[in-house]
This record gives structure tokens, C-alpha cells and sequence, in this order.
């Protein structure tokens, strides 16, 4: 049982195997997901919304980022550990250096940053400096009072050809993961395509590499609606451990997402 690094999703992109990833918060879930085979686990900044309670992300400190950290690095041995940078934590290049320092030291192994073409500049320097980026593209919650609501992203001709060259700018910028969130699925194949760095989809069809939902989603907890794109595994299995097995299956299978999770 080897650790899973950025050269073992690069290597499952180049072989064409379908990967799933989860958010955790807290070291229990974290062990439950790392022991069931979970390749990849976010401490998200969902953490504002599903733990908090906040109506968005943007309340999130670094600190709560910190914390979080630390509690899932105690529960993995396996699973590669990507931590999200919060709220206008890295607005220019020096705070990304020194707030991405501390995510790292907290026991993140690499760092998840939301933007576009005015971020490439720092995530350069950030990889120049020995800290893996993972870029946030297509629905970038922490923009969520930009877009005027969690809307789908790349719907029109201008808006889907941005997000095309972003992910390209954002690999030759060093980036060596992408999500892309809440966009058409053919938006996302196409930028699967384009880029040779592994790309995790979230609401973006059945197309990119990995795949990557909010653990309280697939475990029914969510409180108010489950988003159209997410699945409640615990539903049909009535176990957690059984649930995570069944949503890793179905993701490297191909089965997730299906149509109905879907936007087009
Ligand atoms: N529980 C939870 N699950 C998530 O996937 C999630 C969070 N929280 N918090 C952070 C972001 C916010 N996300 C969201 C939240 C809502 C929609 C949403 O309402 N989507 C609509 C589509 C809207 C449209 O058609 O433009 C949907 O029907 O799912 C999407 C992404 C994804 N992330
Ligand atoms: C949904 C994922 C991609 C995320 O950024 C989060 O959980 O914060
Ligand atoms: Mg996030």
C-alpha cells in the first residue's frame, strides 16, 4: 500500500484509470476514507458551509484551514493530502508564499488556490519554491458574490474558451493538479484532453480523470439539498464505510457521475 503522490495520478491519467477524491475534515472520516482507498483527500473550505454553517466559504480563516489540517494528516497514511487556501489568503504573491508555508506545515501536501490568469504569476513561484499547486477553475466558490450565486460556469462560447485557456496557462504556470467545478461536460473533456497534469471534476461530467465530492453530500448529512451533481451513497448501502467503498467503485468504473449528475 504505497502513498498515492502527484507521479501516481499522473500515471493513473496516463493509463486511463478513473480516480475518486473526497473532502474530510476531522481524522476519523479521514482514516475511514484513507483504510476504504480514497486516492486523494481535500480538506475543502466547504468546511465554512458544511461544518460552520456560513451560507458560503468566504468566513473561512487561515487558522480553521490549519486546524483541519493538522486533524486529517492524523488520520491518513495512504491518500495524498491537498488542503484549500482560504479567502484572500493569497491576493498577491508574498501572502501566498507565507500562508501556503503554513498549510504545508500543517501537514498538507500540496495547496488548492481558486482564480485565473492573475494567479499564474504566484503559482510559479509557489512550485519555484517547492509547494505543489493544485488551480480551482469554472465555478470558484470563493467568487461566489462575482457570479451572483453558485451558478454553472462556461456556458457561453467567450466564457468556456477562458476556461480552456486557463487550465493550459495554469499547467504551463507549474500547476500539477486542476479541479474544475460546475461547468458542461464537454467543456471539461476538452480540458481534460488539453492538458497532460490530472484534472478532478466536480459537477463537470464524467470526462476528467478524478472525480471529487464534499463527504457530508455523499453521506446525506447536508444540510438543506444535496446539489444536483452529488450522489448519497450512505442511502443505498447504510454503512459509511461501505458508502465511500461504493462511490470509490462507481468512480473508477466510470458509473459516476451519471446523466442525472450532470450539466450540459
Ligand atoms: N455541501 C456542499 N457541497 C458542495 O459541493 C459544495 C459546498 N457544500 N460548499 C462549497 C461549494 C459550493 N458548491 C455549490 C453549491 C451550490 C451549487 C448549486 O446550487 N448548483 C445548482 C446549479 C445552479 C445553476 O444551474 O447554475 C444545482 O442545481 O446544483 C453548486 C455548487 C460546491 N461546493
Ligand atoms: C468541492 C471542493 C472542490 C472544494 O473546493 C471544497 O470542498 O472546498
Ligand atoms: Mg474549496
Amino acid at each position: 500500500m504505497s502513498k498515492v503522490t502527484i507521479a501516481t495520478l499522473l500515471k493513473y491519467k496516463q493509463e486511463g484509470k478513473k480516480f475518486a477524491s473526497l473532502t474530510a475534515y476531522d481524522a476519523s472520516f479521514a482514516k475511514a476514507f484513507d483504510e476504504q482507498g480514497i486516492d486523494v483527500v481535500l480538506v475543502g473550505d466547504s468546511l465554512g458551509m458544511v461544518l460552520q454553517g456560513q451560507d458560503d466559504t468566504l468566513p473561512v480563516t487561515l487558522e480553521d484551514m490549519c486546524y483541519h489540517t493538522r486533524c486529517v494528516r492524523r488520520g491518513i497514511s495512504r491518500a495524498l493530502l491537498v488542503a484549500d487556501l482560504p479567502f484572500m489568503a493569497y491576493a498577491t504573491p508574498e501572502q501566498a508564499l507565507t500562508n501556503c508555508a503554513k498549510v504545508m506545515q500543517a501537514g498538507a501536501a500540496m495547496v488548492k488556490l481558486e482564480g485565473g490568469h492573475w494567479l499564474m504569476p504566484t503559482v510559479r513561484m509557489l512550485t519555484e519554491r517547492g509547494i505543489p499547486v493544485c488551480a480551482h477553475i469554472g465555478l470558484t466558490p470563493q467568487s461566489v458574490h462575482v457570479f451572483g450565486g453558485f451558478k454553472i460556469q462556461g456556458r457561453d462560447e467567450d466564457n468556456a474558451k477562458r476556461i480552456l485557456d486557463e487550465a493550459k496557462g495554469f499547467e504551463a504556470a507549474g500547476a500539477q493538479l486542476l479541479v474544475l467545478e460546475c461547468i458542461p461536460a464537454t467543456l471539461a473533456k476538452a480540458v481534460t484532453e488539453a492538458v497532460q497534469i490530472p484534472v478532478i471534476g466536480i459537477g463537470a461530467g464524467k470526462d476528467t480523470d478524478g472525480q471529487i465530492l464534499v463527504m457530508h453530500d455523499v453521506l446525506g448529512i447536508s444540510s438543506g439539498y444535496i446539489p444536483k451533481f452529488s450522489k448519497n451513497y450512505l442511502k443505498q448501502t447504510g454503512d459509511i464505510r461501505a458508502a465511500i467503498s461504493a462511490y470509490i467503485e462507481e468512480v473508477q468504473q466510470g458509473q459516476f457521475p451519471a446523466a442525472e449528475h450532470t450539466f450540459n
